[in-house]
Parts: C-alpha cells; structure tokens; sequence
C-alpha cells in the first residue's frame, strides 16, 4: 500500500478552516489551543510510518484515555467489570445522565463518561498508584518515556466538571461507586489530561493492532482475544452518538478525545491519529472524521 501516496492526498485535500467546528471550551484551558491545528501520523504493521503536518506536537488526548484504562482494567479485574459496567452503543452524548436512572447506575459502556469513571473507581481500588501505572503503562507501549499529565488541564476540568460531579454522585447514590468521589475524579481528570503526540498515540495503539503485541518489541502485552473485545467496543462505542456514523463512514474501530484527536486501527495493516481541534456538535473532531473516511476510500480497505 502507497501509505504516502495517500497521505499527500489527504494533505493537498483537507485544508484546516474556523468554520469547521469549535473547540471545546467546556474545559477552559482547552480552548486556548489553535483551532488550525492539524498532523496525521500512520503507523503500518511492517513498522514504516507515515505523517505530516502537527503529527510531533502534543495535544490533550481525553476521552482516549478511556482505551487505556480499560485495557488496564480488563486486565486485573477481568470479567468482574462487567458486573459494573455494560457494553452496550449509548446512543446518548459522552457526558450524558439520562439512561443512569433507568438502567441503575450501571453505564451502558466504558466509554462514554459515566463507564470510564466506573473503571477508574474499579482502578483505584486494585492499584496503589493508579497515576503512575497509568503512565508506566503507556510510556511502555509507545516506547517513549516522554508522556506526562498536564496538570493545568486536569486542574482546569476538576474546576468546572460539574457534570462528572454530577455522575459520580448519581452512580454512588445507586451503589455503583467504591471510592471516594473526589479522589475518582482527581484520578479521571488526570488520565483525561495525558499530553501525547500522533505519533505516540498511534504506536501504543499499535497493540490493537497488532494481536495485542508491543509494535516495536513484538512482546504479547494483552491477549488477542482481550483486543477483539477492546475494538468491538470501540467500533460500537468509541463516538458516542455518533460511532454509528463513524461505522458507516470509516469502517474502523477507534476512539475520539474533546481535544480533536481520533484514533483508528486496522488490525493488521496500521494504526492512525488524525489531530485537529475543531469539534463537531457530538464533541468529535469534525476535520479527523472527514480524514479518516477518505482515508479508508484511497486504501480501498476497511474492517468490513
Ligand atoms: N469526550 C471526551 O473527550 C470527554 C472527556 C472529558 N474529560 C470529560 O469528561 O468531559
């Protein structure tokens, strides 16, 4: 596959323009980015790589973050989180509260907010320190020690999250919350805030990639059958109210951040982060969304 040949196509068709979105200003500190920022980095399973644009600058990688601790997770407690959490497409918005109540405090996934603070509640109970095992863990799959929060973006949410507030309390209510509220939150704005690069992002996505092996390595880090469950639920769930557009339009599974950046695998062939900030009304980069399904239209490839 031409990698770079389509790669300088999508670089000559997408020009970054205001008006194809907004970016988040929910979190202040997020909107302070430039909305005209714009990088792709493409990483292929015979280990050559493809990018260009602001692919080397780092970027808030948010609801990202929620595959991580999943994986993590997935690993240590196993089937016991889908006690606590489901796997089912929400159909509502990432922060949405509205199912909670009907269906008692058990999110629908892991990864729309309300799932991805259960797992983090999960997290603070079997780790020590869950910060730092977060980071040990994805410095190791992208192979670079150069990963860090960004403390004035986790400082910026944990002031005006009041509708993360909102969940964790509405899920203790109903009994589906261990911890202490305040330090589940401490722990989920800081994954939320985890500074990476495409280029980082689409090496540690690699493992989705790649039958649940370290792209540079080849060490088996998770199971191949823990990644057909990990992409199931990305594919169905990664976008919120809108993985099934993604679906239709992309035919990969990946996950989005609020920070504009996007996510993709193709299990055998690549792994892809497109970076652009500008969101569209489901908080997902509108521009990267675009990219992608004209990127899977030059490969002529997709999972299905
Ligand atoms: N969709 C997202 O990226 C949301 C993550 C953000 N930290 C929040 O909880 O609202």
């Amino acid at each position: 596959m031409d990698y770079q040949a389509i790669l300088d196509r999508l670089q000559k068709d997408f020009i970054p323009d205001t008006a194809m979105g907004n970016v988040a200003s929910y979190i202040p500190e997020l909107s302070k980015v430039d909305p005209l920022k714009f990088g792709i980095y493409l990483y292929a399973h015979d280990g050559s790589s493809y990018e260009f644009g602001d692919s080397q600058e780092k970027f808030s990688i948010q609801s990202i973050s929620k595959v991580f601790t999943l994986t993590i997770a997935k690993e240590l407690l196993g089937k016991e989180l889908w006690k606590r959490v489901n796997v089912e497409p929400s159909g509502t918005a990432f922060n949405s509260l509205t199912e909670l109540e009907r269906e008692k405090g058990i999110p629908r996934n892991p990864f729309i907010n309300a799932g991805s603070i259960v797992v983090a509640d999960a997290l603070l109970t079997v780790l020590d320190n869950p910060k730092k095992d977060l980071l040990k863990f994805v410095r190791k799959l992208c192979g670079s020690e150069d990963i860090h929060f960004d403390e004035s973006v986790a400082r910026s949410e944990k002031k005006h999250g009041y509708r993360n507030k909102a969940l964790v309390n509405y899920m203790k209510s109903l009994g589906n919350i261990t911890n202490d509220t305040e330090d589940i939150l401490d722990f989920y704005f800081y994954q939320c805030s985890l500074a990476m690069t495409c280029d980082q992002l689409s090496k540690a996505f690699m493992l989705y990639a790649n039958e649940g092996k370290h792209f540079r390595s080849q060490e088996q880090v998770i199971d191949p059958q823990s990644v057909k469950r990990i992409n199931a639920i990305m594919q169905t769930c990664g976008f919120y109210d809108e993985a099934g557009e993604f679906s239709y339009r992309v035919g990969l599974p990946g996950k989005s951040g609020v920070g504009g950046g996007i996510v993709a695998v193709h299990p055998q062939h690549y792994s892809v982060t497109v970076w652009s900030p500008m969101l569209n009304d489901k908080g997902n980069s509108a521009l990267g969304m675009k990219v992608l399904e004209d990127l899977t239209t030059l490969t002529g490839l997709s999972i299905f």
